[in-house]
């Protein structure tokens, strides 16, 4: 058996405890880990993986430098790591056999601090999920950095408390280890985050049975969970955590996971960006607190039509008044970041420079106050009046602060003069004797006629009197006490000068000691005004968002919209804000949607490239600007209130996942038609596209069925299934558009245009046309469409008789590729005769036509072959 070293015996005793984090174990200037930690973090960290004696045998170990250790843990946090930071917590020098160590702190994704870390215009969420007996769900989750705390609870399935935790963007998931596995896999693959475990609740049990409601007893349940996570990870104060709020998942518009990321709401599908994303666009905050509001925001759309007409009367009156605007943006640029400085100032890592920052803040607030009362709004002045400067702290912060204090909280020089009678006294005296030096000096080069005599200052000898070589015989021999011989130079002392000195340095180090404690008695003092700071910043931050909302909807001429009861859709020249941007030189074609109680499914039909998708994604960002309470990109809108958004666009990502596109797309098809209600949104692009034609169109057809006549909630369907636009004829709340494709100088020119009815039915061909392919091949083309399109009834069939039709198909498709070679005969003369004198180009595009399967082919892969075939030919 291996018998390790005591220190080793330690490591593994600390490290049982701390399984799933890497456990950094301070050596002296170090943080070392060994076995399994040492392999991994080696590989993960890029460096060197030694070893070390560890009793009978040597250990894996590798080590980061103390003083450079966070840049090491900001990379393994960043890959969704923990760390366990374990320090010396007794002077080794006292320790009897093996230093004392503890974990003083646990670094995990949703519990970090490091300026690093967090980014400056996002939440930093934790989050804990509980399930309970009677399978409903409470959330609850925390900001630690801003001290934000909520809870909720759902009845509903594990999708749905994952999409609702999915809206906070967390880092980090806590969940109980009696959560069904199951479950606790899917919450993790979905959110793809750290998932923690936490078996105890923070609040005691007496506490839990003061509740009087069954709900109650939940939400303690799950916010004392996070609570003892907290608590045991971070092992210091959490006094800025503010109360709990309790929320209620219906009061926001729901949005879930696959339509916040296909709308690309807070960052772009491809790059996972930022840039390009609807927050991107959105946000002209000047504050990091309004950047952080405005996110929420965007990810949590109101369902309360009077709230949001306050918004928007209030973004209403900042467009107007462009004045108090520009100069309530001036001062707002000025205020720092009130709520992470509350985190911070709670966590005790505040120096005097941020404090000056937070005065210089306050300082602010009373010209911003009076700017909002000026606007001329009801719901602006109330927000007024709810701005609370904060004077007090702001008193105390002008009495105590020095104007540029250093970082570091050691030095002195952070208190200003008079605040305190003893530090007064202390700099005095420094200042005194310091001056008497000064004037030594001067007396000494009078009286000995030395006028290169100075008097210099060291740490190791303290003050001392310098005469170089050349001038030492001018020197009365006994005047000074020699204490040191450089080259070119004697140093001397007097016992004036060193009774002085003591007093200076007396005095200076008091005032070091003094300054600090009263600076840390300034932080503790600061710490009582955490809530009115939390309170500030949130008005803050509304103010600021409202404010970035009026400017982002002048510069871009947006309309206020309004909010209908009968569930209709008016939009006057609607456009995709992002895609607008983002056309540079183009120009953005606006559209108009118009839907009510006739009109509850648009059917859309146009070429690829022509703009379906972008129509669509147009619709449901519109709605939810206008329920978060901006202007919306468009010369009217009426709008109803949307309860929540379903998305089916787009599949450039979904393989990645593992996922089939087909799968995906069943399953979210299956997830909007099951949540949907008649005030919710879905768009759905392309529904079927990922399986065989017919299977497809089969598939298309009954959901859209199944939402006219069950659903009914609005609905945009593209499609390239020209055959489901008979459907416009049967259900009759489906109506056709389309987006229309023209030639111009032999060119295909999308207009991007939405009309009603339904696209030419030859499209795919007709482009093909354009681009100048011979005549007969054309005109093959179109036969072999025809003949394809044949078979196919889309109303009212049954599965069973599309199979049968598909193997008819099939067939058919077969004896068509049979006869291809002596149809083909626009290539010249007879079967036989043309094989053999034919190209090798020639050959090669026959080839091509034999492999292409066109039922699997979408018009635009159509039109690239046919493309290639053209330029072999040439
Ligand atoms: N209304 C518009 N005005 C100007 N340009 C537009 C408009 N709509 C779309 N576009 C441009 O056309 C491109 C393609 O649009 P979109 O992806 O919506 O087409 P689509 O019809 O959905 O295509 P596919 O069927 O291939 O998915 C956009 O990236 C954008 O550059």
């Amino acid at each position: 058996m291996t018998q390790y070293t005591p220190m080793i015996q330690q490591y593994l005793r600390i490290k049982a405890e701390h399984q799933d984090a890497f456990l950094f174990f301070r050596l002296g200037d170090f943080y070392e880990m060994f076995f399994e930690d040492a392999i991994q973090a080696s590989k993960e960290l890029e460096i060197t993986l030694t070893s070390r004696d560890g009793g009978n045998e040597r250990i894996p170990m590798c080590g980061v430098p103390y003083h450079s250790a966070d840049n090491y843990i900001t990379q393994l946090v960043n890959r969704g790591f923990k760390i366990a930071i374990c320090e010396q917590t007794e002077d080794p020098k006292q320790a009897k056999g093996v230093v004392r160590r503890e974990v003083v702190q646990l670094i995990t994704p949703g519990t970090v601090m490091n300026d690093g870390l967090i980014k400056e215009k996002e939440n930093n969420y934790i989050v804990s999920i509980s399930r309970f007996d009677d399978l409903t769900y409470g959330l609850a989750a925390n900001d630690l950095t801003t001290g934000e705390t909520m809870a909720t609870l759902l009845s509903g399935t594990c999708e749905d408390v994952i999409s609702e935790a999915a809206s906070l963007s967390p880092k980090e998931i806590v969940v109980s280890s009696s959560m069904p596995e199951g479950e606790r896999k899917l919450i993790k693959e979905r959110l793809a985050i750290t998932l923690s475990f936490e078996e105890q609740s923070h609040l005691p049990d007496a506490f839990t049975h003061l509740a009087k409601h069954i709900d109650q007893v939940k939400l303690l349940d799950v916010f004392g969970r996070l609570l003892h996570y907290l608590v045991r990870t971070q092992k210091r104060s959490l006094d800025h955590l503010q109360p709990l709020k309790h929320y209620q998942v219906n009061e926001f518009m729901k949005i879930d996971m696959n339509s916040k990321r296909n709308l690309e709401l807070v960052e772009t599908i491809r790059e996972k960006r930022r840039k390009g994303s609807l927050v991107w666009f959105l946000d002209h905050t000047v504050t990091a607190m309004g950047g952080r509001l405005l996110k929420q925001w965007v990810e949590r759309p109101l369902l309360s039509k009077t709230t949001i007409n306050h918004r928007l009367s209030i973004v209403e009156t900042l467009i107007k008044q462009f004045f108090e605007r520009e100069a309530l943006r001036d001062q707002l640029k000025q205020v720092y970041d009130l709520e992470r400085l509350a985190g911070r100032v709670a966590f005790g890592n505040v120096n005097a420079r941020d404090l000056v920052q937070l005065r210089k803040s306050l300082g602010k607030i009373p010209e911003i106050k009076q700017l909002v009362s000026e606007l001329e709004d009801e719901c602006a002045q109330k927000l007024a009046a709810s701005i609370k400067p904060c004077n007090e702290l702001n008193g105390l912060l002008q009495e105590a602060l020095e104007e540029n204090p250093p970082v570091s909280v050691k030095e002195g020089n952070m208190i200003k003069d008079g605040f305190h009678k003893e530090l007064d006294k202390y700099r005095d005296a420094s200042k005194n004797g310091k001056s008497w030096i000064a004037s030594l000096q001067q007396k000494e080069r009078q009286e000995t006629g030395i006028k290169s005599l100075k008097i210099g200052y060291n740490r190791v000898f303290g003050y001392y009197i310098e005469v170089t070589k050349a001038n030492l015989h001018l020197l009365a021999e006994g005047r000074y006490e020699r204490k040191q011989t450089l080259t070119n130079a004697e140093r001397f002392i007097t016992p004036e000068l060193k009774e002085k000195e003591a007093l200076i340095l007396e005095a200076e180090d008091k005032m070091m000691e003094l300054e600090y404690e009263l600076f840390s008695n300034l932080r503790e003092q600061v710490k009582t005004f955490i809530p009115e700071l939390q309170e500030l910043a949130k008005t803050l931050s509304e103010i600021d968002v409202l404010q970035g909302f009026a400017s982002v909807s002048e510069e871009n001429r947006f309309c206020r919209p309004e909010f209908s009861d009968n569930r209709e859709i008016r939009i006057n020249e609607g456009r995709h804000p992002v895609v607008e941007k983002m056309l540079d030189d183009r120009e953005y074609v606006a559209n108009d949607v118009m839907m009510d109680e006739d009109r509850e499914i648009l059917l859309i039909t146009g070429p690829n490239m022509s703009g379906k998708s972008t129509y669509m994604r147009q619709l449901a960002l519109i709605a939810i600007m206008g329920q978060i309470g901006c202007f919306v990109p468009a010369t009217s809108a009426v709008l109803p209130i949307f309860d929540q958004v379903f998305t089916r666009i787009g599949a450039a990502d979904d393989l990645a996942a593992g996922q089939s596109t087909f799968m995906v797309e069943m399953l979210e098809a299956n997830y909007a038609i099951t949540k949907a209600t008649q005030d919710s949104l879905i768009l759905l692009d392309e529904i079927g596209r990922g399986t065989s034609t017919y299977d497809g169109m089969a598939l298309a057809q009954s959901i859209i069925e199944y939402i006219h006549n069950e659903v009914r909630a609005k609905t945009l369907f593209s499609t390239h299934y020209h055959e489901l636009t008979v459907l416009e004829k049967e259900l009759s709340r489906v109506k056709n558009v389309h987006v229309k494709a023209v030639e111009e100088k032999g060119r295909v020119v999308f207009l991007h245009k939405v009309h009603d009815g339904s696209a030419d039915k030859s499209y795919g061909i007709h482009v093909a046309q354009l681009a100048n392919l011979p005549d007969r091949l054309i005109e093959r083309a179109a036969a072999i469409l025809k003949e394809l399109e044949r078979p196919v009834h889309p109303n009212g069939q049954t599965v069973q008789a599309e199979q049968v039709n598909e193997s008819e198909a099939a067939a058919q498709l077969a004896a068509a590729e049979e006869d291809n070679e002596a149809q083909l005969s626009f290539f010249g003369g007879s079967k036989k005769k043309s094989l053999e004198s034919f190209s090798k180009e020639e050959k090669a595009v026959l080839q091509l036509l034999r492999k292409s399967d066109i039922l699997e082919m979408t018009p635009m892969e159509a039109m690239n072959i046919l493309y290639d075939m053209k330029r072999k030919l040439k």
